[in-house]
């Protein structure tokens, strides 16, 4: 009998790598999918990457326990993935309640449901890198205090915790990878990685002239979402509920991830990119790095996509993609 995986944001890029992923080794998949007018196009990553037709979207939200018990009940899955949430970091401050009912409260609603109908599934919970924020300790691990900066690594703290809770309390095989920033060409353009792959791209085919950027000193630990779904699988295969950091244990700086991408179609940053306070946020995370020593160790994970790989695939996907919007 195959394995049956429900996975919320599926709609979303690690959703559509993880459905991929999941494909290739058999498994059926389930996608929760909120209701929307635009429900057309919300699942282009899956078409992009040719899974479309190979999973299964089903109407919930995250805010409505009951939609969540009904689906549990209708899949009867053997794996649960939440990687549901108001993800971005810069909208959290425009939407605090929104992303906290939803990144935060949300993830109780997903364990509640798989503790009232689903008690033996394992629980996966998309924990995130930004709760280190003000960070504690020069490169971060599993025991690195949180300091979040943002209504979003608060909301995600809160996930993160009640994830533990749940696997304390009531014993359920519930793990939370802490995944340190995480790309591909599939990434929503309003992540700076896409932000600048696109408008390098944008500047290369002459449909713009210059990129408008914030706080280009941050520095994030950045690697590729292929890489990092397959920790998310095996940390639920292991017979033991854990945590894990899921990092490359490099960091860069955006003006150095930047120059990568204008390096690659032969242009100098210099000429093209545009401070821009409006970018800048209300408190920033300077900067990021991950030890991932334990998942190598215990999940024998280690990445296989560097950064410059990963950029370059981004800027020639976004070279393709306005070409043909463009003929
Ligand atoms: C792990 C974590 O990873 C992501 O969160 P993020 O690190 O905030 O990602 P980002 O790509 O929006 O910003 C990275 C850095 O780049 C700086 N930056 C400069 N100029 C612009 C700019 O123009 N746009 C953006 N977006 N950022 C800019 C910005 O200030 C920040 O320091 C999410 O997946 C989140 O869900 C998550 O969990």
């Amino acid at each position: 009998m195959a394995k049956r995986a429900l996975i919320t944001g599926i709609t979303g890029q690690d959703g559509a790598y993880l459905s991929q992923y999941l494909l290739e080794q058999g498994y059926e998949v389930f996608g929760v999918v909120r209701r929307s007018s635009h429900f057309g196009v919300a699942d282009h990553r899956l078409r992009w990457l040719g899974v479309d037709k190979s999973v299964q979207l089903l109407d919930g939200n995250l805010s409505d326990l009951s939609s969540l018990i009904r689906l549990m009940e209708q899949v009867k899955p053997d794996e649960v993935y939440n990687l549901a949430a108001q993800s971005f970091v810069a909208s959290s401050w425009q939407q605090p309640v929104l992303t906290a009912n939803i990144t935060g409260v949300g993830v109780t609603n997903v364990l509640e449901a798989v503790r009232l109908v689903a008690p033996t599934a394992r629980f996966y919970q998309a924990s995130s890198s930004e709760m280190y924020g003000k960070i504690q300790e020069a490169a971060q691990s599993e025991t690195t205090p949180f300091y979040p900066r943002s209504p979003y690594a608060v909301a995600k703290l809160y996930g993160h915790w009640i994830t533990v809770n749940y696997r304390e309390s009531f014993g359920l095989h519930a793990s939370s990878g802490i995944l340190f920033n995480h790309e591909s060409p599939l990434r929503g353009i309003e992540f700076v990685t896409r932000k600048v792959t696109d408008g390098v791209a944008r500047i290369k085919l002459g449909l713009e002239k210059e990129l408008r950027l914030g706080n280009i000193d941050a520095k994030r630990d950045w690697g590729h979402a292929k890489d990092y779904v397959r920790a998310m699988w095996l940390m639920l295969q292991q017979d033991v509920a854990d945590d894990y950091v899921v990092a490359t244990g490099t960091t860069t700086t955006v003006r150095d991830m930047c120059r990568i991408a204008f390096a690659h179609v032969g242009l100098e940053m210099e000429g093209h990119l545009v401070i821009d306070p409006a970018f800048f946020r209300p408190a920033e995370v300077d900067v990021l790095l991950g030890n991932p020593a334990k998942a190598k160790a215990k999940l024998g994970w280690v990445p296989e996509i560097s950064l410059e790989t990963m950029i370059r695939e981004m800027v020639d996907a976004d070279l393709t993609r306005l070409t043909r919007l463009s003929s």
